[in-house]
């Protein structure tokens, strides 16, 4: 993918949102809205022009798992409508390489907030740690948003069926999803089991709107849909890969 004219946007918000999910959330400005289990979720409340762009940060740890088989799940387009429960539509516009998608969604609708569609590359990448050069362990899946020229602004109902008013308010999002293996040897020097893995995992993310919508409405939306979904999303990677050959 190097050759693609995305590629040094690509390098460049890839390595910022690893950066910047490796922060801790203990300096005191991000607020812990949920939990569940090994999960919490935070957020900060922030607007821009009267729109909420709550960022979020989630750190979850899920047991049987590799951070690859989590990243991998996320990034495929093949399992998306299996655990993401807001989409209505989904298409990818551009396979720009094996690690690297363009994808154009359309969410479902989230009263009184008119539809929305987002449409961002997904790039997949294997990541050095700095701090520990031989570990193998860490996968990043970043989604940022990007135009397309098969995707104008405005639905033009090629690829995605017109709604009444043929328009959907277009999001503006960055996510990213950091996954880290860590794995207990078995005392014996026996091979290792599903149960010797821990996958560490952070998701961050920024949805700006796009369009002017309750920020009330909003927090709501957020407040109940992101803890339904790491949690939907965590359960349905160990459901897949349980009874699969582990892949690093
Ligand atoms: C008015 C904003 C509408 C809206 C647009 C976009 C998204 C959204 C898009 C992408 C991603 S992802 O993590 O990249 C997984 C790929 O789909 C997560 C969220 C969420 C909402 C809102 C519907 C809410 C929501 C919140 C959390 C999870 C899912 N949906």
């Amino acid at each position: 993918a190097q050759s693609h004219v995305l590629w040094p946007e690509i390098d460049r918000i890839t390595a910022e949102q690893l950066h910047y999910a490796r922060q801790g959330v203990g300096e005191g400005v991000w607020e812990l809205f949920a939990e569940d289990g090994e999960m919490r979720m935070y957020k900060r409340e922030e607007e821009v022009n009267g729109l909420v762009v709550d960022p979020l940060k989630a750190v979850h740890t899920v047991k049987g798992v590799t951070g690859f088989e989590m990243c991998h799940y996320f990034f495929s387009p093949d399992y998306r409508l299996d655990w993401e429960t807001t989409i209505e539509q989904m298409k990818v516009l551009e396979k720009v390489s094996d690690d690297t998608m363009i994808f154009l969604q359309i969410h479902k609708r989230v009263w009184p907030a008119s539809q929305r569609d987002a449409l961002f590359w997904s790039h997949l990448r294997q990541v050095p740690d700095s701090r520990d050069p031989d570990a193998q362990n860490i996968w990043i899946v970043c989604n940022h948003s990007t135009e397309h020229h098969s995707a104008p602004e405005k639905s033009n109902g090629k690829y995605i069926r017109e709604k009444s008013n043929g328009k959907y308010i277009r999001v503006f999002l960055t996510v990213a999803l950091v996954c880290q293996t860590m794995i207990e040897p078995p005392k014996n020097g026996a091979q290792i089991t599903r149960d010797d893995l821990t996958c560490k995992i952070t998701y961050c993310s920024v949805v700006n709107p796009g369009g002017w919508a309750p920020a009330s409405v909003l927090r709501a939306v957020y407040k109940r849909e992101y803890p339904k979904f790491l949690k939907k999303f965590t359960h349905y990677v160990y459901d897949q890969c349980k009874n699969k050959p582990i892949r690093f």
